[in-house]
């Protein structure tokens, strides 16, 4: 699956997120080969030979994964086929294992079954030379504040 993952990928200003976001999108991944899941899809897959999880709206195959976590193989096993955000929040993850992430990346739980008022908004520019990036709602408000405070 990793190889088909490129440096745009990972985002580096994961230290300095006090969120802790895990940022990397499915707009910075592909074109628009962005893979959507359903709940109904991803409960599926919760077993210990087929596992999959969610953090941060995003769905993760980490089958793979399992042996090598350094908190065990049971906690991730306990969270397939489900929402892992806030277990993986409330142990204090490190930016390591937060960049490790992008490798088991498979694609964005679907709109509908997002939790309503959480969502992160994301903004996709495209420059002229065809390029694309992604703002977050949080690099948007900074400039907002600043030229409010400026021109007064
Ligand atoms: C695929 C998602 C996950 C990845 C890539 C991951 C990765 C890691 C890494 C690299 C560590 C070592 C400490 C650090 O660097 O922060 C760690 C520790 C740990 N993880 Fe995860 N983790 C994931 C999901 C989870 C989830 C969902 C839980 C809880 C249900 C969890 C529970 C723990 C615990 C308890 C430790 C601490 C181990 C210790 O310090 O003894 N992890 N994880």
């Amino acid at each position: 699956m990793g190889e088909e993952m490129n440096d745009n990928m990972i985002n580096t200003n994961g230290a300095a997120n006090s969120m802790g976001d895990v940022n990397h999108t499915a707009e910075e991944t592909a074109d628009s080969d962005v893979k959507y899941y359903t709940l109904e899809e991803i409960k599926a897959h919760n077993m210990g030979n087929d596992t999959w999880l969610i953090i941060h709206d995003k769905v993760y195959n980490i089958t793979s994964f399992l042996e090598e976590h350094p908190g065990g193989e049971e906690v991730l096993v306990e969270q397939a086929g489900a929402d892992a955000t806030e277990s993986f929040e409330d142990v204090g993850h490190s930016t390591d294992a937060r960049e490790m992430l992008i490798q088991y990346y498979i694609g964005e739980l679907h709109m509908d079954d997002r939790k309503k008022g959480c969502a992160k908004e994301e903004f996709i520019t495209t420059s002229g030379d065809g390029s694309r990036s992604v703002i977050s709602d949080k690099n948007l408000i900074i400039p907002f504040a600043l030229t409010k405070y400026s021109v007064s």
